[in-house]
């Protein structure tokens, strides 16, 4: 896994643990529950397809890859709030890397 992405969640799973809302954002988020970081990741998600959109008509080439990585940030407190991993993930796509997409779609019958 990516060092940056095995630091941040070692961070975010140290905050969890700690709890300490006024120092943490992780720690807010968290202590706020389910239904907060749901709404933030639909948020980070609706901000990343318009930036998609500002990329590719030339207006911003700057924002997508913020707002990418704000997807991805709050992804991961949502999987640490409910005790998974981002390791959950990267096994998934690891699975996966035998098999091409379409061979997938095709084996569903
Ligand atoms: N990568 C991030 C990161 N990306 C985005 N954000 C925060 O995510 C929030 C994004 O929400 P918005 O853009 O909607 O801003 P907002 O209007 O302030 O948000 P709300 O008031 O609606 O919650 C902002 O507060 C950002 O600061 C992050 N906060 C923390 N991290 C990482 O998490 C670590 C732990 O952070 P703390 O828990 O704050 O110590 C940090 O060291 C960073 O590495």
């Amino acid at each position: 896994m990516n060092d940056i992405i095995a630091q941040l969640e070692a961070t975010i799973q140290a905050r969890i643990n700690t709890a300490d809302e006024n120092s943490s954002y992780v720690s807010q988020l968290h202590n706020k529950g389910l239904n907060k970081i749901l709404e933030k990741v639909g948020e980070e998600c609706t901000e990343l397809l318009l930036a998609a959109k500002d990329y590719e008509n030339g207006s911003d080439r700057e924002s997508l890859p913020k707002e990418a990585a704000d997807v991805l940030f709050h992804m991961m407190v949502l999987l640490n709030h409910l005790g998974l991993s981002i390791n959950d993930v990267t096994q998934v796509l690891a699975s996966r890397t035998q098999q091409s997409g379409l061979e997938e779609k095709a084996s569903r019958g």
